[in-house]
């Protein structure tokens, strides 16, 4: 489009559960433009629903490596067609979601250095074959997605839960010792919990070490499994990296460090001198270190981007690549938090957070390392049933219409008349709780509600929890406390008028939903070009505090 052309921007990046995102931010910080990949809708082929795999455990959850290459190759291209002008790209960032891992076979990165600019990038990073023994450590129970053209992907035979074979031919060399990724959602590490907090001496330790106590989803625990159960994965692999930081490699064309950000949702980083515990590592598995590499802090131009996306898509040769950080971190960024207020984010996972001056590790929630300010904190909580439960609700009581699902809402009084619901089909993170549970005005457990009582007492029984979680660690709502939304959910006012009624306080939204894109954009300038990017957020900050405000 011509209108693109001549805009000097920076980008800013989002490998998040559901979808790749991409904004492109000008030096007057308007979003002039985005895109994004749904993996479930455009990348069929593998099979994903909400974007993972959920596996025949009901515990171990990934999602396909290759998939997450496949849809950047899709973005890129469209932007390509769409006479985007990547020449004025000056710097670029992104974020992920948070915790999930990717692990780089021996050889990988000669792979990454020498990409033909003639190829996609699907088609030079392919997975290897590695025998997973029936353990569920990263083997979809169904046959599995079909793989991308030029792998066969066959029935493994009895006793092997499933493969990932070696393409044919010259399809390209293996760069991933397992194709499917363990992500946040996966709940199945709890023994390999257990073994981290024991060694380091408790779970209140261990948060007052790396920020939070030993999660399921947090990579230590997910590396200590995939060394435990497929020992010959773990020993081809040559690094590890989160999502955040596999998605700046494919930009480097090297592999990026991890940043102390996304890094303090590991179990392995000590929050406050930022160096990997020694303790933590030596827990999980043996020559971790060797495999992470050295954490860097979030601000750090990690590389310039590597000569396949010049020669592919004109980017300029001194584009610089900005240390990639987890999703929520990445929001923070990209809403500019004021002391006192609350982001609340809608997306996949529902979650919580604020900025912190100093760490104060609890048993509930986590504690990250400040994505802008590398001496600040942030706090976080994090709720699995947030979108996903949403939409299966949507789906069974509102003709699978969030305009049939707003209407319940406005048709239905604030306090739903006493009735209160809580809703967790699959294991919830904060509390470790399952099920659906029902209370009448008369505190008695129900088994069902008219569908419009049923759908508020969703929504307000999300956002109670959220309130009640984040007043037990000690955060409160004053006067001036503003909160600020994000995510997919912000786009619905009705859901968003539920969270400042239960709140008693307004809700602010940007103009994107895409907070964790704005914010790698935002970092980009700022890391890139110091004085310049810093004036550029102060007049963002201004703006946002304008934004739609919903009392
Ligand atoms: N109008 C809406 N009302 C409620 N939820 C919505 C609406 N539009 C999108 N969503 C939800 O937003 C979710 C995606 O949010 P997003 O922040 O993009 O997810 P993620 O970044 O985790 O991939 C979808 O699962 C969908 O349910
Ligand atoms: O686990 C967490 C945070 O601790 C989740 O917030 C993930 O980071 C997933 O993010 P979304 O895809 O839902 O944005």
């Amino acid at each position: 489009m011509a209108e693109h052309a001549g805009r000097r921007c920076c980008l800013g990046w989002d490998f998040s559960t559901q979808q790749v995102k991409v904004v492109a931010v000008d030096a007057e910080l308007n979003v002039f433009y985005e895109d994004s990949v749904h993996f479930d809708r455009d990348l069929q082929e593998f099979g994903t629903q909400g974007g993972v795999h959920v596996h025949e455990d009901g515990l171990t959850v990934t999602s396909p490596v290759l998939m997450w290459v496949q849809a950047l190759d899709i973005i890129l291209e469209k932007m390509k067609a769409s006479g985007f002008d990547f020449s004025q790209v000056l710097a670029l960032s992104g974020a992920g979601q948070q915790h999930g891992s990717v692990y780089w076979k021996a050889g990988a990165s000669q792979v990454l250095a020498s990409l033909s600019p003639d190829l996609l990038l699907h088609e030079q990073l392919q997975t290897s074959c590695c025998l997973d023994r029936g353990s569920g450590a990263n083997s979809p129970h169904h046959t599995g997605p079909l793989q991308p053209s030029r792998t066969l992907l066959r029935v493994p035979p009895s006793g092997i839960s499933s493969w990932d074979v070696m393409p044919p031919g010259d399809a390209g060399k293996a760069c991933f010792s397992i194709s499917d990724c363990p992500v946040w959602m996966d709940s199945s590490t709890t023994a390999q919990c257990h073994q981290l907090e024991a060694t380091v001496g408790g779970a209140q330790a261990l948060s007052c070490l790396t920020g939070s106590r030993a999660y399921e989803r947090f990579t230590g625990n997910q590396i200590a499994k995939l060394y435990q159960q497929n020992p010959e994965a773990y020993s081809h692999t040559e690094r590890i990296s989160l999502v955040s930081s596999f998605a700046a490699s494919l930009f480097l064309g090297s592999h990026s460090p991890i940043d102390y950000s996304d890094g303090s949702g590991m179990n392995l980083l000590r929050i406050q001198d930022k160096v990997w515990s020694q303790a933590c590592l030596g827990a999980c598995a043996p020559h971790l270190e060797e495999k992470l590499g050295l954490p860097v802090p979030s601000c750090s131009v990690v590389g310039a981007i590597s000569s396949y996306f010049v020669q592919r898509y004109g980017f300029p040769p001194g584009c610089k690549v900005v240390a990639f950080t987890g999703d929520n971190p990445a929001s923070l960024a990209g809403m500019r938090l004021e002391e006192g207020d609350i982001a609340v984010s809608l997306g996949t996972s529902d979650t919580l957070f604020l900025w912190l001056q100093e760490p104060t590790p609890t048993l509930e929630g986590h504690i990250f390392c400040n994505p802008v300010d590398p001496q600040h904190y942030m706090a976080l909580l994090c709720f699995k049933n947030g979108s996903l439960m949403r939409e299966k609700i949507r789906d069974e009581l509102a003709s699978s219409s969030w305009s049939e699902f707003s209407k319940a809402l406005q048709s239905t009084e604030i306090g739903n008349c006493g009735n209160l619901g809580f809703y967790f089909d699959v294991m919830e993170i904060t509390p470790e709780i399952i099920g659906r549970h029902r209370f009448s005005a008369e505190n008695h457990e129900v088994s069902a509600f008219p569908w419009d009582v049923e759908i508020r007492a969703l929504i307000e029984g999300q956002f109670m929890a959220k309130k009640i979680h984040a007043e037990g660690l000690g955060y409160r709502v004053m006067p001036k406390t503003k909160i600020l939304a994000t995510g997919g959910a912000s786009h619905n006012r009705d859901i968003l008028q539920v969270l400042a009624d239960v709140f008693g306080t307004p809700v602010y939204v940007i103009d994107t939903a895409n907070s964790a894109c704005v914010g790698s954009a935002y970092r980009a300038f700022h890391v890139s070009f110091s004085f310049i990017s810093m004036l550029v957020l102060l007049e963002y900050t201004a703006r946002i505090h304008n934004e739609e405000e919903i009392q």
